[in-house]
């Protein structure tokens, strides 16, 4: 690999290219791109779809001083590549490596981090603002989706943002892709201005104008330019962007490097908020990923000459089981309503979404409004089934505690993604929804311990619960383990694996996994066998186990995939303290912080909440009394 990207080892050298280079170049990304990202896996399609669009953009504008803001961030690889990070790419995603979201600590090129939707206009408006205050003159740039286009966020932003007379720029990159297929009205929308042909009709116009003129002067010539330049700015009716205040501009072919390139150049530097409603493929280059641009957008490694994943293909995910087991409740109950905010295919919902289209409802990039719907669904005696990864639930904390649980209504959270993800890091990690949902009244909050467990849970949920609740779970292959435990749920009942005295240890969903794999070893190594909880229901808890495990226990474990604080073992906690027993417990769970990337596996090691972990800190713990 070489030649032009060669020559571009930090922030800016792209501008040494001469622009006759900069096809070659994109075509040289593009192959990089491939040739990494199908070792290391990560956010290919949405990548592809904007190596001319990343190009045009740092060719024309000076970074790090004028600010690039990404939507999600997931398509900021390229824009990586060109700013001091393409020697480090091969680590992308990996424990300690460079990160899939745009990370200001990584580079000063990166202005703001991501890695959920729809935050982009805000933030770049801030900066804008920050720039006058501070007498600046740099140009601030937010990059969003279509598929981003659809959070609430983005539109409290863009109704602030349109009356600022301020250099200010928002580039629309518009693939009709969210992750699955985009959907609503602003979609439509979006797309009645990709097919209008207004804005080459007036470039058109411009052409036939000119070359009807006879002899053209160069000072004629000039005043033309300027004309055709200043109609690309035109005012175009029907933009919903125009009512917001903005310049719409578009749709602009986003392969064309030469058109970008130009009004880029253009709007450079201009004192209004400007829309620029690019084009573009996702996917674009690699037939694969432009074939399948759903599965291309978030992919595990694979073939890069067939495009076919590479790796272990275990049982079934948790999510897979979610959504084999909906389809058996939908069937069994006509209540029962499927709602996803754009995460159909990531939260397993494509069965039922088939089976039963009328009660499917994709609301697209909108957890708040998914939250309230589901709530007025309830109010009208709905059984509404939101499946949403957990730290995008997070975006919809007052919706959950103001229009769901004080109400008490029946709506189900089904929370996939909970706990830790993986690669990608700090912004997905699912470890806070334990404490951010445990502590709202009227809120169940339940975690399986296996395949099993979940539809046992769901079918709990759905067809016994009369209030909210929640049924977490986490991302990968579900555990088929313990598949002789199978005591029937019951509201705040947990099950015990394993009686003991001396030691119990209390485990949360899959972690009872770890758990038994550490009172193994504890066993093993002398320690009398220790009681092993499956505790099911996080909220409320088993206090009646809670407070016999006080006559024969002298310590207790508490075990869960979510921080610490606030998690399922400070719950514990307060429970003893509450009630003054003098019990001595010890919470193993995710440290204060925020959990970096990296494999589940690696993580869980590194923090000491795989088996062996697990049970050296009991062991520490256990201290001088061990073995007895
Ligand atoms: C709040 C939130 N909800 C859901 C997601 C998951 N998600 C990541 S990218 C994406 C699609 C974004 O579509 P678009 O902005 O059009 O980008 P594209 O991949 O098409 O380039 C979704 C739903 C997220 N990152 N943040
Ligand atoms: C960028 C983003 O938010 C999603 O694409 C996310 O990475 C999907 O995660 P999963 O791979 O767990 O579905
Ligand atoms: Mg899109």
């Amino acid at each position: 690999m070489g030649g032009l990207l060669d020559k571009i080892q930090t922030t800016g050298d792209i501008k040494k290219l001469k622009k006759e280079e900069l096809d070659s170049l994109c075509k040289e990304l593009r192959c990089f791109l491939i040739q990494h990202v199908c070792k290391t896996g990560g956010h290919l399609a949405s990548n592809l779809g904007v190596v001319e669009l990343t190009v045009a953009l740092e060719y024309i504008f000076n970074l790090p001083e004028d600010k690039i803001v990404w939507d999600v961030g997931h398509q900021a690889y390229i824009h990586k590549i060109l700013t001091g990070r393409k020697n480090n790419f091969p680590s992308l995603r990996q424990l300690d490596g460079l990160s899939g979201f745009p990370k200001p600590g990584e580079s000063e090129a990166d202005v703001f981090a991501a890695g959920h939707s729809s935050t982009s206009i805000s933030a770049a408006l801030g900066i804008a603002k920050a720039r006058d205050l501070q007498g600046k003159n740099n140009n601030v740039i937010a990059v969003i989706g279509d598929g981003s286009m659809t959070g609430g966020l983005a539109y409290e932003a863009l109704n602030n943002a349109g009356r600022e007379k301020t250099n200010f720029i928002v580039i629309l990159n518009d693939n009709q892709m969210s992750i699955d297929h985009n959907v609503g009205a602003i979609s439509k929308h979006l797309n009645s201005l990709r097919t209008s042909n207004r804005y080459r009709t007036l470039k058109d116009n411009f052409k036939q104008f000119r070359d009807q003129v006879p002899l053209l002067g160069k000072a004629t010539y000039l005043v033309l330019e300027k004309v055709r330049d200043s109609a690309k700015l035109l005012f175009i009716e029907g933009a919903v962007f125009e009512e917001f205040g903005f310049k719409y501009i578009g749709p602009v072919d986003g392969h064309n490097l030469e058109e970008m390139i130009e009004i880029f150049q253009n709007v450079k530097d201009m004192q209004e908020p400007i829309l620029i409603h690019v084009k573009t493929t996702k996917g674009k280059g690699y037939l694969p990923a432009e074939t399948n641009p759903g599965h291309f957008h978030g992919v595990g490694p694979f073939d890069m000459k067939t495009g076919n994943g590479i790796g272990k293909s275990g049982g079934p995910s948790w999510s897979a089981v979610f959504g084999k087991k909906m389809v058996e409740l939908g069937k069994k109950n006509p209540n029962v309503v499927g709602i996803t905010a754009a995460m159909c295919s990531g939260t397993g919902f494509e069965d039922f979404q088939t089976a039963f289209p009328e009660r499917f409802f994709d609301v697209a990039i909108a957890e708040q409004h998914g939250t309230t719907f589901s709530a007025g669904l309830a109010s009208q005696g709905i059984v509404p089934v939101f499946a949403v990864y957990s730290s995008f639930l997070q975006r919809a904390y007052d919706q959950v505690i103001h229009d769901v649980c004080m109400e008490n209504l029946h709506v189900v959270f089904a929370i996939d993604r909970a706990g830790i993800v993986g690669a990608d890091g700090e912004t997905h990690q699912g470890v806070f929804d334990l404490s951010f949902l445990t502590h709202i009244p009227n809120m169940t909050v339940l975690s399986p311990k296996n395949a099993w467990e979940l539809e046992e849970m769901l079918e709990y949920a759905v067809n016994e619960c009369k209030g909210p609740v929640a049924v977490r779970y986490p991302r990968g292959t579900a555990e088929m383990g313990f598949a002789e435990y199978k005591a029937p749920i019951q509201l705040g009942k947990a099950e015990i694996i394993q009686n003991g005295n001396g030691i119990a240890v209390l485990a949360e969903g899959h972690m009872l996994h770890a758990a038994q794999e550490a009172v193994k070893l504890l066993e093993k190594d002398g320690v009398d066998a220790p009681m092993l909880v499956n505790m099911r229901f996080i909220s409320p808890l088993d206090e009646e186990l809670l407070e016999k495990l006080t006559f024969s226990c002298k310590h207790i474990f508490t075990v869960e995939d979510n921080l610490r604080k606030g998690g399922f073992g400070s719950k514990v906690l307060e429970f003893y303290s509450d009630g003054g027993y003098q019990v001595n417990v010890t919470n193993l769970a995710f440290p204060d912080q925020f959990i970096e990337q990296g494999s589940q596996s690696q993580l869980f090691f590194r923090y000491g909440l795989d088996g062996e972990g697990i049970f050296r800190k009991m062991k520490d713990k256990i201290g001088e009394n061990y073995g007895r």
